[in-house]
């Protein structure tokens, strides 16, 4: 370790945690613009790294360590408008730049991630605990994304639509439509603490490539590997004022965000805050990837071994963090003994402890987190559920693995997402009484079915109310190029490359009206 990253702004801060040398070298180079003498990590606006006139920082709290670990600007509201002023203005020119040339900023910049990849998964590591491994392949996962937008955008944005009018009954071929896509304007993107580098920039790849200026509200966990992430947009060249970053609290900026009148759209990740936003949002278009309570049904023809390590990795993997964890089980009674004993060798194999070191179960994001996690399974564990994971435990925000059998629809773990390492089990009758489980839900992100007959799984999804099912594998966002949907409280609109970009645009009709009717005879 090296020495200390000490902040001497004004803040109820206490002392921040040693930065590695590894950060301090980083600080000195590519990086050295993005932070304050103070410590305090730098806002972004017309091109610049900038401190903010408010004197005031936020805490980011180390998960693993509760510690302060890093600080950011707490931007003011006169410095968010004038992120929206400069962003109009940028984006009219951008608006006019040949797609080639957006493609080759974009290009530029997953270059950039890459070669500067190491920094940026170093800051997931301290601000969000993600396992080391996985926070590294959460950045190059970004850069191939930008790339993949970069050269799907020059296609799909490049073709409009050539409509005639004698196709409609009584009309003439005297009038000819031209239907083109055009940039939205101004995006306001908000993604969430537990994919804070692919989540963003897959708001602003494509968001960029279709002609659009972006204000970035990263989340507050999270936020220096976005500003880390920001810098190779910025060392990309983008024209000055075309993308901003602005720090502080979602609870505190983000409404004055979401309800500025310089948004032409919001693209939202997160959890039950976007239907709040939505309430109050303008008449802007929304793309919203809120929470989901995604339900694995195993019937009894499954291949329970295989379903298992699925089940195991689904609900797992980044400690349940993920919108797409499973986070219910319902097996079928005549396989669940032998699935329960499955799953259960698979999750008492994980590695609990931290993410420098790689483990599978990492301390979550924050102590409120921890405690409403343990609440849910305090609530099963009163109401009589199993714990096949022998007793709870807990030290700091590190929440060991916990397998709850005969779950019960009268237990909140039934229906509440606990974006934790926690998995309930519920046995049921049949694989329609599963899906009747999952059709209740309020939320309906994915899902997936584990058979060996097509047949079936084929009927399962037809009757799952969710974005997505998957067959014979956990649910899963990626490939990033996948559509990704949610129905009811899950989403509104559609992520995946092809459909970000969709959304990023409006649709804008020219028509040609000719004193005489034309037909192209050949
Ligand atoms: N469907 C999907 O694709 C995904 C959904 N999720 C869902 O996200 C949730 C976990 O992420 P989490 O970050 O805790 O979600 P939150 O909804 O708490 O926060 C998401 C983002 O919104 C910001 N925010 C908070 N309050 C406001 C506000 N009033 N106005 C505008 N922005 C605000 C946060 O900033 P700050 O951090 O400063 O509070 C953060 O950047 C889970 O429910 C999960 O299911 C996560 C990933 C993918
Ligand atoms: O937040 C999430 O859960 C992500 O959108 C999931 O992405 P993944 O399923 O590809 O890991």
């Amino acid at each position: 370790m090296g020495g200390c990253v000490v902040s001497n702004v004004a803040s109820n801060v206490e002392t921040i945690e040693a930065g590695t040398e590894r950060e301090l070298q980083t600080m000195s180079g590519f990086y050295s613009d993005i932070v304050a003498p103070t410590g305090v990590y730098k806002y972004y606006l017309n091109g610049q790294w900038l401190e903010s006139a408010s004197g005031k920082s936020v805490s980011i709290i180390n998960p693993s360590t509760r510690q302060t670990c890093y600080e950011v600007q707490a931007c003011t509201q006169d410095e968010v408008n004038r992120m929206f002023d400069a962003a109009k203005a940028a984006q009219k020119a951008w608006a006019r730049t040949p797609l080639w040339k957006r493609a080759e900023y974009l290009h530029k910049v997953a270059a950039l991630m890459r070669e500067h990849a190491q920094p940026i998964a170093d800051c997931l590591v301290k601000e969000v605990a993600k396992p080391a491994k996985d926070s590294l392949t959460e950045v190059v996962r970004s850069a191939d994304l930008l790339d993949y937008t970069a050269e799907e955008g020059v296609r799909f944005l490049g073709e409009g639509q050539l409509l005639n009018s004698d196709s409609f009954p009584g009309q003439q071929r005297n009038k000819m439509c031209l239907v083109s896509k055009v940039p939205l304007g101004v995006v306001l993107a908000i993604p969430p603490f537990n994919y804070p580098v692919n989540l963003a920039v897959s708001k602003l790849g494509p968001a960029l490539m279709a002609g659009n200026a972006v204000v970035l509200k990263p989340p507050t966990q999270g936020a220096v590997a976005g500003i880390h992430m920001l810098q190779c947009f910025h060392a990309a060249g983008l024209p000055a004022g075309l993308l901003s970053l602005a720090t502080g609290r979602g609870s505190e900026i983000g409404d004055f965000l979401t309800q500025h009148p310089g948004v032409n759209c919001i693209s939202f990740t997160g959890g039950d805050t976007g239907i709040a936003i939505s309430k109050k949002a303008g008449m802007v278009p929304l793309q919203m990837e809120l929470g989901g309570k995604d339900v694995c049904i195993v019937a009894a023809d499954a291949d329970l071994a295989a379903a298992a390590k699925h089940i195991v990795k689904g609900g797992f993997s980044y400690s349940g963090q993920r919108c797409t964890a499973v986070k219910l089980v319902c097996v079928v009674d005549s396989v669940a003994d032998e699935l329960v004993a499955a799953v259960a060798k698979g999750v008492a194999a994980l590695k609990v402890g931290m993410p420098e070191d790689d483990a599978d179960i990492t301390p979550v994001v924050s102590e409120s987190s921890a405690n409403f996690i343990e609440g849910l399974v305090m609530d099963a564990k009163e109401k009589g559920a199993t714990f096949v994971t022998g007793e709870y435990r807990r030290e700091g925000n590190l929440l060991w693995p916990v397998l709850l059998d005969h779950v019960t629809p009268g237990m909140r773990l039934a229906w509440e997402e606990p974006f934790g390492p926690v998995l309930p089990i519920m046995r049921v009758a049949s694989t329609d009484e599963a899906v009747a489980h999952c059709n209740a839900s309020k939320y309906g992100l994915q899902g997936c079915v584990f058979t060996r007959d097509i047949n079936a799984a084929i009927a399962i999804s037809d009757a799952m109310e969710t974005g997505t099912v998957q067959v014979n594998s956990a649910p899963a966002r990626g490939p990033d190029h996948f559509p990704f949907q949610g129905f009811r409280d899950s989403g509104i609109g559609s992520q995946g490359i092809r459909n970000s970009l969709a959304m990023m645009v409006k649709t804008k009709s020219t028509v040609i009206n000719l004193d005489q009717e034309t037909y192209t005879m050949g």
